[in-house]
């Protein structure tokens, strides 16, 4: 059996030692300066939060509305007698869901380019084509539901890039893993454990070439992504906070690529961008140009 080199958050507390909170707090104290990303970050994060709590204070003045929005729910549990929601709460949970939706979003339809960069054009179009004659030109809810080509391929490009890499989850019981490889680990209570979902995403004994931009592996009649279980794609994580955003996310990204193919001619003029590493959420690094012409598919 071998033990897991691990970090025990119940005692870290107790470890650090005056000097040692000293030291770590100085060292990190540069940061908070003016000019650093950090400081802007912080600066960024003021008016994105005073505009959530304006846009609170005013629905909460304004005559009680029918749920029509994830706002007036939470809006709802703010008016409630007993509630345990607080408005810095509610203002710190709709920041957190911008920024869980809105820039994995973002990331996510950049790195979808992919799938059009390293796939035949002709793939999509057909798709595209049949199903505008299918529905009209008409694209709702139903015809997006109906792409499974761009879906496939979106889901691809995000397996390869992840923009969440790591996930991270603390032990509240001891538990041991068994590796396939017939190895155990037992896992302490209180230590955190860190999930790689970019190697996950990668594992050789579930794709075959992981490294192959292959839409196909989800394809009917492959679903080579079943072999692992629930857990042999891992990009929107997994288990109980697996995110719930995620059909919403594949619907949104379909909405504007889908658009993007039918309505322009898209070339990647610069190579394939590696992913920016130093933002919480993965992001192509530098600058990508692509050049467009509008067409019209049909
Ligand atoms: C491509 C886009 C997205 C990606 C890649 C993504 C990825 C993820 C991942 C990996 C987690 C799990 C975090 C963890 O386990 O620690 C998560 C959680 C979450 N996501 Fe998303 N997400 C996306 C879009 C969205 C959207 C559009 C929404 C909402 C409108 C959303 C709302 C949430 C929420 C509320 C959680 C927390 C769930 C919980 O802790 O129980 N996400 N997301």
């Amino acid at each position: 059996m071998k033990k897991c080199l691990g970090f025990d958050s119940t005692k870290s507390g107790q470890l650090r030692s005056t000097f040692d909170v000293l030291f770590t707090e100085l060292l990190s104290f540069p940061i908070y300066f003016p000019g650093t990303s950090f400081y802007r970050c912080m600066q960024a994060r003021k008016i994105v939060q005073k505009t959530v709590r304006d846009t609170l204070a005013e629905r909460l003045s304004a005559p009680r509305n029918k749920h029509s929005d994830l706002l007036d729910i939470i809006i709802e549990e703010l008016r409630a007698e007993e509630t345990s929601l607080s408005e810095n709460l509610a203002v710190d949970i709709v920041s957190a869901l911008l920024f869980g939706s809105v820039f994995t979003l973002s990331g996510v339809i950049a790195v979808a380019f992919k799938s059009l960069h390293d796939n035949p054009d002709v793939v999509h179009a057909l798709e595209q084509k049949h199903i505008i004659s299918m529905y009209k030109n008409q694209i709702g809810y139903e015809a997006l539901s109906e792409m499974d080509t761009l879906h496939r391929c979106i889901k691809e490009a995000i397996r390869m890039h992840t923009s969440a890499p790591v996930l991270v989850r603390k032990a509240h019981t001891k538990f041991r893993v068994h590796t396939k490889e017939g190895e155990e680990y037992d896992i302490p209570r209180g230590h955190n454990i860190l999930v790689p979902t970019a190697l996950n995403n990668k594992l050789t004994h579930i794709y075959s070439d992981p490294h192959l931009y292959d839409p196909d592996w989800f394809g009917p009649g492959r679903e080579e992504d079943k072999v692992g279980g629930k857990y042999s794609f891992t990009t929107f994580g997994g288990g109980r906070h697996v995110c719930p955003g995620m059909a919403l996310a594949y619907l949104q990204i379909k909405v504007i690529w889908s658009h993007l193919l039918r309505n322009f001619e898209l070339k990647l003029i610069s190579s394939f961008p590696k992913a920016d590493g130093s933002k919480m959420n993965q992001e192509p690094k530098g600058k990508v140009m692509i050049s467009y012409e509008r067409h019209q598919l049909m």
